[in-house]
């Protein structure tokens, strides 16, 4: 049955949007408001939390932000170093403890301690490693936090993901996956790279059901769903470029379409971290701005939809089993809070389903 649409749901034109968005299948809580003052605490002071806590500190994200590593003298050594740039920041008390204590009333919790990948590594191998180190690290996270939002980004992101979710006992909208909202901005990038636009240009112009059988139209950003990893799918139906279709915009542009130039755009966005771990050893700037784009949306409440990997069964004929992959999720102070219903193509929704068994087979290795 239809919820009743109330008078501040209403849109222009008298469009429910509340209608628009699945629900969370889940229950959900609101966490309590900040009262001015918003805490972000980033467990894992590597490459990646590092390149997390100082796009935080650049875009003035947090009053308070906190630091949690097993290794106390490489943690005081990043705090004392972040906090001698206070004189060209803005202000924000940085703090930094191998003990949970220093995390307690965090608003948001970014988990990034873990294994990371060696060249040619599949993530999904970091797997038992990383969830041994979540077992210490989620329960005295939450404990010390208890209204927090989680946002975990150690690898495997969507089968941590959900570890953290069961290991924490939060309420579904409450953990994140930092999940393909990096892939898609890659896919954007590579995209852009190859029809030489500007990055910000390629979009994505989604059929969204507004009530059954009534559809919309929504302009957003070109998405990558599915798993943060070998089987992502990239939403090649939707993909515009300036408001015209990528499909069109190649034979307007007399580029001659070849279904596999497009796989290779893809191939090319998964195969991004590999190829810039060969070379570097890790991955760190885009992971960093990709999470505090997403800090930005939760904290300041921004509503906005991004591609994170969020609990999945039920949308999009994923089917029973608890699985956590990216879907365009509208994100705001409360966390998820809810996913949008886009037109997928019959491949596009079989590939993401594909993705949904590949999770799900690694995560009943697991025992959780
Ligand atoms: N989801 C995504 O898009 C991305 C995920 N990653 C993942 O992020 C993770 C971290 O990568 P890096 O920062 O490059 O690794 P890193 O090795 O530089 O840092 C890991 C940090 O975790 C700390 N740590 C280890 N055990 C801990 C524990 N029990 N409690 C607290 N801290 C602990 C280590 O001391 C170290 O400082 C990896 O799993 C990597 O695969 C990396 C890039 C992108
Ligand atoms: C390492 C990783 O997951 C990434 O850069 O996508």
């Amino acid at each position: 049955m239809q919820k009743s649409a109330s008078a501040s749901s209403l849109g222009p034109g008298g469009i429910d949007l509340s209608q628009i968005f699945f629900k969370p299948t889940q229950n959900t809580s609101t966490p309590s408001p900040t009262n001015g003052h918003t805490k972000i605490s980033v467990i894992g002071t590597g490459n990646v939390g590092m390149a997390i806590a100082q796009t935080i500190l650049t875009q003035d994200l947090a009053d308070e932000l906190a630091l949690v590593d097993a290794k106390p003298d490489k943690l005081r050594g990043e705090m004392l170093d972040l906090q001698h740039a206070a004189a060209f920041l803005p202000r924000t008390r940085i703090l930094a403890s191998t003990d949970y204590s220093a995390t307690v009333g965090s608003d948001l919790c970014i988990v990034t301690a873990g294994a990371r990948q060696i060249p040619g590594e599949s993530r999904l191998n970091l797997l038992q490693r990383n969830v041994e180190m979540f077992q210490g690290i989620i329960p005295p996270l939450s404990r010390c936090s208890p209204d927090t939002i989680l946002m975990i980004v150690s690898n495997p992101v969507d089968v941590l993901t959900y570890v953290a979710w069961k290991l924490s006992g939060f309420p579904s909208n409450r953990v994140i996956g930092s999940g393909t909202n990096l892939d898609s901005s890659r896919f954007r990038f590579l995209i852009a790279d190859h029809l030489d636009v500007n990055a910000q240009d390629v979009q994505g112009v989604f059929k969204v059901e507004e009530v059954h059988n009534k559809w919309q139209e929504l302009s957003k950003e070109a998405y990558i769903v599915g798993e943060h990893g070998d089987s992502s799918v990239a939403l090649w139906s939707s993909i515009s470029v300036g408001g015209v279709p990528v499909l069109s915009f190649l034979k307007k542009q007399q580029i001659p379409y070849e279904k596999e130039a497009l796989e290779k755009i893809h191939k090319a966005v998964v195969e991004s971290a590999d190829e810039v771990i060969s070379l570097k050893g890790y991955t760190s700037w885009a992971i960093g701005y990709s999470a505090a784009n997403l800090a930005r949306s939760i904290l300041r409440d921004q509503r906005k939809i991004h591609p994170v990997s969020v609990l999945a069964n039920g949308f999009y004929g994923i089917g029973d089993g608890d699985v956590f992959l990216s879907l365009p999720a509208l994100l705001g102070r409360g966390g998820v809070l809810g996913v949008t219903n886009v037109h997928l193509t019959d491949e596009e929704a079989e590939r993401l389903r594909d993705s949904a068994r590949t999770i799900s087979e690694v995560q009943s290795q697991l025992g959780l």
